[in-house]
C-alpha cells in the first residue's frame, strides 16, 4: 500500500466519524452561514510571484516539524509577511491538523485560505465551506477521473476554487479534461516522498496560460522561487521552511521581494 493510500484510508475513517455526528444538511446550513467566499484565482493573479504560505504541523516525510501553539497567530505573520493565500493542512492523522485550525486561521487573516486535505467526497467540500475556506486542494493522484470531475464542478458551485495538484504529465492532462483553473505541481513523490525540484520545469510547459501554475514544495528560500518563477511559475506554496523559521513574517517577505523582483515581470 502507497504512503496515499494509508493517508486516504485514515481519512476515510475519520470522515466516517465525522458524517456519524454531523449531517450534511447541518454542514450546508453552516456553510451559508459562512462569509461569502474570496476569489482563489485573482489571489494569485497578482503583481509578481504569489507566495501561498502552509501551516504545517508535521508530516510523514520529516514527523514533527513544529510545535504550533498559536495557528491564527502563524498566519498573521504569513498575511503580514505579504502572503497571497494561506494553506491550512487539516489532516489529522499524518500532519496534526484539523478544522479547528482552519476556522482559527479564517477568523484572524483577510486573505483567502486554502484547505489543504486529502478530499474524496464531496461531504469534505461542504465542511472546508462551512469552516471558512475560500480554495480546495484536489489532489489527481487520490482520484478517479469521474470524482475529479464531479468535485472540481461541485467545488466551483459552492464558491471554492480548487487547486488541482499532478505530479506528472498524465495528472496535467486529467486536472485540464476536469476543467482546472489553478494547477499545482507537487514536486514531492507521493510514493517516495523525494522531493524532485525538476518536475515543475517538466510538467508545467503543458499547462496553459490561463491557468494559474503554482510550483509545490521544496521551497528553502528565495533562490527556489526565483528558479520556479523562471520556469514559469505564478505561484509557490511553502510550508516546511516557513514553519521551522524563527522569524516567518520576515521569511515570507523575503520570498515575496523575491517574487517581485523587475526580471521576472516579462512572462519568465
Ligand atoms: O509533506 C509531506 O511529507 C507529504 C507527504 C505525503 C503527501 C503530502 C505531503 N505534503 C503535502 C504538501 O503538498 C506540502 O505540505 C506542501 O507542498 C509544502 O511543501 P514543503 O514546503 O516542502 O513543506
Amino acid at each position: 500500500m502507497s504512503v496515499l493510500d494509508e493517508i486516504i484510508e485514515g481519512v476515510r475513517i475519520d470522515l466516517a466519524a465525522r458524517q456519524e455526528r454531523t449531517g450534511l444538511d447541518e454542514l450546508k446550513a453552516a456553510a451559508a452561514r459562512a462569509p461569502e467566499a474570496l476569489d482563489g484565482v485573482a489571489a494569485l493573479r497578482g503583481e509578481g510571484v504569489s507566495v501561498i504560505c502552509e501551516v504545517k504541523r508535521s508530516s510523514p516525510s520529516k514527523g514533527a516539524l513544529s510545535a504550533i501553539a498559536d495557528p491564527a497567530a502563524l498566519a498573521a505573520d504569513y498575511e503580514a509577511g505579504g502572503a497571497a493565500v494561506i494553506s491550512v493542512l487539516t489532516e489529522q492523522r499524518r500532519f496534526g491538523g484539523s478544522l479547528a485550525d482552519l476556522e482559527a486561521v479564517r477568523a484572524r487573516v483577510d486573505i483567502p485560505v486554502l484547505r489543504k486535505d486529502f478530499v474524496v467526497t464531496s461531504y469534505q467540500l461542504w465542511e472546508a465551506r462551512a469552516a471558512g475556506a475560500d480554495l480546495v486542494l484536489l489532489i489527481v493522484a487520490a482520484l478517479e477521473q469521474s470524482a475529479l470531475v464531479s468535485l472540481v464542478e461541485r467545488a466551483e458551485s459552492i464558491g471554492l476554487t480548487p487547486l488541482v495538484e499532478v505530479h506528472d504529465e498524465e495528472e496535467v492532462a486529467r486536472a485540464l479534461d476536469a476543467g482546472a483553473r489553478i494547477i499545482g505541481v507537487n514536486a514531492r513523490d507521493l510514493r517516495t516522498l523525494e522531493v524532485d525540484r525538476d518536475t515543475f520545469e517538466r510538467v508545467a510547459p503543458l499547462i496553459p496560460a490561463h491557468v494559474v501554475k503554482v510550483a509545490e514544495s521544496g521551497v528553502r528560500g528565495p533562490h527556489d522561487l526565483i528558479a520556479y518563477a523562471n520556469q514559469g511559475a505564478d505561484a509557490v506554496l511553502v510550508g516546511e521552511s516557513l514553519v521551522r523559521h524563527k522569524d516567518p513574517r520576515t521569511a515570507v517577505s523575503d520570498l515575496v521581494a523575491a517574487g517581485a523582483h523587475p526580471a521576472l515581470r516579462q512572462g519568465n
